[in-house]
């Protein structure tokens, strides 16, 4: 079974509670995102492999660690994956970006697929899914279920927030791919929110409302 990490680290918490608040306007939900989305990076990258190499100090000559060139992937599914992505590259700048396009229908809640565009080696890359919402799970396990198809073997997913019943899914369907988290909420209610949630992620990050 996949296992679920909720990144509990204060700066993140604090940061989480502004993005939720309906009072934070776009600029500042954009920076808050983009910030949670670093630190969150630098928890989810912390068992990446090292290799010694060998330098010199002024000092003398010594092994030090270096990372050991695992390549990785960020994957966005569009359009709220984006606001996370720049928050990623600050600690992965040599991280190739896919794109997975999802809408989810606002009758049924079900993904619709309408772009695709990855980096050609996904088969040889650790890939890193990213949205801020897991609500139904819909769309990350389509978009999962997307990138298996086309070769990928190895995959996190990395969310703001979630709700249970989203979880379920992606354990259910992927038990292979870890569930990266900054909060685990209480539910979802009967229009597929996440409550408390932060509302529709997209519509904030671009002011579409
Ligand atoms: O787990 P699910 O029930 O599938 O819901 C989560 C999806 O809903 C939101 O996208 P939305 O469909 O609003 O598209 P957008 O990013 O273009 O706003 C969110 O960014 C997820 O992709
Ligand atoms: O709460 C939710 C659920 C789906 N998509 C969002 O943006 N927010
Ligand atoms: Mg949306």
């Amino acid at each position: 079974m996949g296992n679920v990490f909720v990144l509990d680290h204060p700066l993140i918490q604090h940061k989480l509670t502004y993005i939720r608040n309906k009072e934070t306007g776009t600029k500042e939900f954009r920076e808050l995102v983009d910030e949670v989305a670093m630190l969150m990076a630098f928890e989810i990258t912390r068992n990446l492999p090292l290799q010694d190499k060998t330098i010199e100090t002024p000092v003398v000559e010594t092994k030090a660690k270096v990372l050991s060139g695992k390549k990785i992937g960020l994957v966005p599914i569009l359009r709220a994956g984006l606001g996370m992505v720049d928050g990623v590259l600050k600690l992965i700048p040599a991280a190739k970006v896919g794109h997975v396009g999802l809408y989810r229908d606002p009758e049924t809640l079900q993904p619709v697929e309408y772009y695709i565009k990855l980096p050609s080696d996904i088969n040889e890359r650790e890939l890193i899914v990213i949205d801020p919402m897991l609500a139904t799970g819909g769309s990350a396990n389509d978009a999962i279920h997307s990138l298996k198809k086309r070769g990928a073997e190895n995959i996190r997913l990395m969310c703001l927030i979630a709700a249970p019943e989203g979880v379920e899914v992606i354990k259910e369907e992927h038990p292979d791919v870890d569930i990266y988290l900054g909060a685990l909420d209480e539910k979802l209610d009967e229009k597929g929110y996440i409550v408390p949630g932060l509302g529709d992620a997209g519509d904030r990050l671009f002011g579409t409302k």
